[in-house]
Formats: structure tokens, sequence, C-alpha cells
């Protein structure tokens, strides 16, 4: 062996021993991003790093490597500090709206361990998705019996976000108030246009004040709030327990079948799953959209939906979404997409998930 080799054999021992400290450093450090989650402490301790360091050139014997030892550690602890933001990414999941509403629920149930982070808009969840402040976004794509949210197929098309899964949540209204009175003792009940008129029949011929709020989770945060023992929100049967009521009367609403389809929204595309959806806009021609049905029907696909919406910031010009039964990685559905892309202006592919 020349000196070359001998080094080699001694660096490679070196960089073992190392890689195996490295590992179990990175493994303490995952204490330290649990620790920091829970007391909400920001990742980078500017204080603790200084000490790291000084205390640790004590054992740097050889002066020349002093400032390069400090480069190394400050690197490591660089490293470390990737390490917990990344951690901490991957435990934060963005929703639209209010602590306890419906939205909440979706995410709650579909991530149970991690960290809830409340946006104003789905706009700004998709945003902080795009900009990796979060790993997921939980938003609803459609409700049985109002239709689309026309503002999230708008998100979808205008942002690189794909979605991963879905979630189907059951909406379920309640009576809640602050002791379980009878019915007949409510003066008054609070909750969001949309929640009173799905509970129409429950209310009709009932001598009871209705007030409007901007939410149901709201309406159930205020009563929990008063004194008064006679009024009462209509809101989720969860919110009973986010806010400490009493569930007067359960499953409230007209219609039983009422459910909201949550989208999990996510920066990298999932390709897995039974069903797939695309986005397209086609040359206003005609024919175009006759061509671009035909290209996925006469390959044997079954179309679950279609749904044609005006592209943003572009009067008069529309897209459309498409939810498809089959495999986005077939070589079936590779070929389709492939001829579909030759008919449309554009083809955005924008997530898979199984149903
Ligand atoms: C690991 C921690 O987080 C960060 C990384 C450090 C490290 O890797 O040693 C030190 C301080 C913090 O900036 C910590 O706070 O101890």
């Amino acid at each position: 062996m020349n000196k070359l080799e001998q080094a080699r054999v001694k660096i490679n021992e070196i960089d073992q021993a190392m890689a195996e400290l490295f590992e179990k450093r990175m493994h303490a450090v995952e204490d330290v991003i649990s620790y920091k989650q829970e007391h909400q402490m920001e990742v980078l301790d500017f204080s603790r790093e200084q000490q790291v360091i000084q205390k640790n050139l004590l054992h740097i014997q050889d002066e020349k490597l002093r400032s390069y030892y400090e480069e190394f550690i400050t690197d490591v602890m660089k490293v470390s500090r990737h390490y917990q933001h990344a951690t901490l990414i991957e435990k934060k999941i963005g929703y639209q709206g209010t602590y306890g509403a419906f939205s909440y629920l979706a995410a709650r149930a579909t991530f149970p361990d991690d960290e809830l982070i409340r946006f104003k808009s789905f706009e700004d969840v998709c945003k902080a998705v795009e900009s990796k402040e979060i790993r997921y976004g939980v938003i609803p794509l459609e409700n049985s019996h109002s239709g689309e949210v026309g503002e999230v197929s708008d998100l979808l098309y205008r942002y690189p976000l794909y979605i991963v899964d879905i979630f189907d949540l059951q909406v379920n209204q309640a009576l809640l108030a602050k002791e379980d009175i009878p019915i007949d003792q409510i003066t008054k009940i609070y909750s969001h246009p949309q929640a009173i008129s799905q509970c129409s029949k429950f209310l009709k011929g009932r001598n009871i004040e209705i007030i409007e709020f901007p939410n149901t989770a709201l309406a159930a945060e205020f009563v929990s709030k008063q004194e008064d023992p006679t009024i009462a929100a209509i809101a989720s049967k969860e919110a009973a327990q986010l806010f400490g009521l009493k569930i007067v009367e359960d499953n409230i609403q007209t219609n039983d079948d009422n459910t909201t389809r949550f989208a999990i929204v996510a920066k990298e595309a999932n390709t897995q799953g039974n069903h797939f959806q695309v986005i397209f806009t086609l040359a206003n021609k005609q024919g175009t959209l006759a061509q671009a049905i035909n290209s996925i029907a006469s390959r044997g696909f079954n179309m679950k939906s279609i749904k044609s919406r005006s592209i943003p910031q572009n009067a008069w010009s529309y897209y459309f979404q498409v939810e498809l039964e089959g495999f986005y990685e077939d070589a079936s559905t590779q070929a389709m997409l492939k001829e579909l892309g030759t008919v449309c202006r554009d083809l955005k592919y924008i997530g898979s998930y199984n149903k």
C-alpha cells in the first residue's frame, strides 16, 4: 500500500465511526425537535450553538485546526437545523377556517397526530404547501348537495399542487347548548345560514329565534361563553366536545347524505390510486371538446365527472376539470393522456387517489 492508500484506509475507518456518531447525534436531535414542537420553540438557538462551538473547541489540541473545526461543527449544526425544519414541516397540516369547523374536523380525522395550522383562505393554504411551510393542505373539493367548491378548483388550476388523497366527511348537524334541556325551552339558535337551511325541517313550526353566524364552530363557541342555558347552536356534534357543550339533539339535518369531499393536497405528486384528475383547456374551435372527450372514451376510460369553469383572470375562456377512473401510471392511461394532450391547449395532471 502506498502512502495515499494507507491514508485512505485510515480516513475510511474514521468516516465510518463519524457516520455512526452522525446518526446518533441526529437521533438525539429528534428528541430536541419534539420538545421544541411541544413547547412551541424556535429551531435556532444561537446561544446554544455558541456554547457548543466554544465547549468543543477546547477539545481541539492542534492549534492550526481550530478554525477548521469551528467551520465543521457550525456546518453540523446547520444540517441539524435543516433536519429539524424538515421534520417539523412533515407534521404541519393546513386547513382553512375556524377551530372546530368542518374543515378542521376533516384535517383532524385525516391527520390525528399532527399539528393543524389554521389559514384565512384556501389560497393561503395552497401558498403554504407550495412554499413548503406545511406538508399538506386539507381543502374541500365538493359537497354532495351544494356541488363543487369553485375557488378550490381554480386553485388546483393555478397552483403546482396535487391531490394525494381524498376524505369524505359526513356533515351531521346537532343542536348544542350549555345544558341538556328540552328543545321547547330553547329560545334562540345561532348558526351559519347553510347549516340553518340544512335543518329547515327540524326548525319548522318551532317558536325559536334564529340568528345567523359566520360559521357553525364560532356559533358553538359563542353559546359556550354565554350564561344563558336557553340558547343553542347548530354545529357538528364534535363541536360539543371541543367547546364543552351538551348535545340536545343529534342528526337534525333534513338529508342524511350530506357529505363534503376534502382533498389532501401536496407539492409532490402522488400517482397511485384507482382514480385521477386532469385539468385541460381547449382552443375555442368547433368540435375541440368532442375530440377531447372522444380521446378519453374511445380508449375505454370512464369519466366520473367533468366540470367547466371560467379561467381566472381570463374573461370568456374556460377550463375543464375531469375525474377519470383508472390508474395514472398504467401504459393505457399514459397513451390516452398523450392523445388528449394533442387535442388540448394545456393538459395538467392534478393527482390520484383511491375511491
Ligand atoms: C439541536 C438543537 O437545535 C439547533 C441545533 C443545534 C445542534 O445541532 O447542536 C443547536 C442549537 C439549535 O440552533 C438544540 O437546540 O439543542
